[in-house]
């Protein structure tokens, strides 16, 4: 029995587009955003892969993508579960800052540690910000738990406990599980899937709205480790975008 995991991050967004740090602020998708979406699903189609459930963030830039991909691939009618668990990654003091003008003020080495390092959080986020989401209704369940900043390692404990409580059934049971998330949520889920070590996962992007595809083994190990992207050329240039962000 093999199982067959689809990671789709969100289409391009506002504040991609915008060159903002995005974190928990909900923001919408940018026109090339939901083409980029709706081209996922296409893609998800051509490659002959049927999801059978959906599991997204609570972040409309996930939930839009996500049923986007769904609609073009004429599957909007399967199960979806969402949890806070796969939002992206809180950015803390950062949310709402240009990432070109915070590489400037802080420099290279203060930059890509906040933006890639594995366990140092950037300072954490007032509540008094605009940018907090300290009384945001879809986080009151989680009271004093609700984070105010996050790296890498916070992400991955979080996610951790939904991907063996929710996704690891569904794919046990035989279904195709889409996961429609964030890049750092799902740069947490790649780093466990693929053992990649506290210092590689630094250099490893996720491009957005492109379908990455692992075949897992019955402990949930892949058989193609690394994945399989659905259209790998515009993935590779795609992730280099991404790592430029901020130059
Ligand atoms: O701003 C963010 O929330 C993330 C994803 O867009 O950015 P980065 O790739 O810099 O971690």
């Amino acid at each position: 029995m093999t199982y067959t995991l689809i990671l789709l991050r969100h289409g391009q967004s506002d504040w991609n587009e915008k060159n903002l740090f995005t974190g928990w602020v909900d923001v919408s998708l940018t026109e090339k955003g939901r083409a980029e979406a709706t081209r996922g699903g296409e893609l998800i189609t051509d490659a002959g892969l049927r999801p059978d459930v959906l599991h997204t963030s609570l972040l409309k830039r996930a939930i839009v993508t996500a049923n986007l991909a769904l609609e073009s691939a004429d599957l909007n009618w399967i199960p979806v579960k969402r949890n806070w668990r796969l939002n992206e990654r809180h950015y803390g003091a950062l949310q709402g800052k240009d990432k070109a003008e915070t590489l400037a003020e802080f420099g290279e080495e203060k930059f890509m540690e906040w933006r890639r390092s594995y366990d140092t959080p950037p300072p954490a986020l007032d509540d008094a910000s605009e940018f907090s989401q300290a009384d945001d209704p879809r986080y009151a369940d989680l009271g004093d738990d609700a984070p105010r900043t996050e790296c890498l390692k916070d992400v991955l404990e979080r996610m951790l406990p939904y991907w063996e409580s929710d996704i690891q059934p569904d794919l046990a049971s035989g279904k195709t599980v889409l996961v429609a998330a964030h890049g750092n949520s799902l740069r947490a889920l790649v780093k466990h899937l693929d053992g990649i070590s506290d210092e590689d996962i630094a250099s490893l992007n996720i491009p957005t709205g492109i379908p990455l595809v692992y075949e897992l083994d019955e402990d949930f190990a892949p058989l193609n480790p690394g994945g399989k992207y659905l259209d790998p050329d515009a993935a590779a240039d795609a992730i280099k975008a991404v790592a430029n962000q901020g130059r």
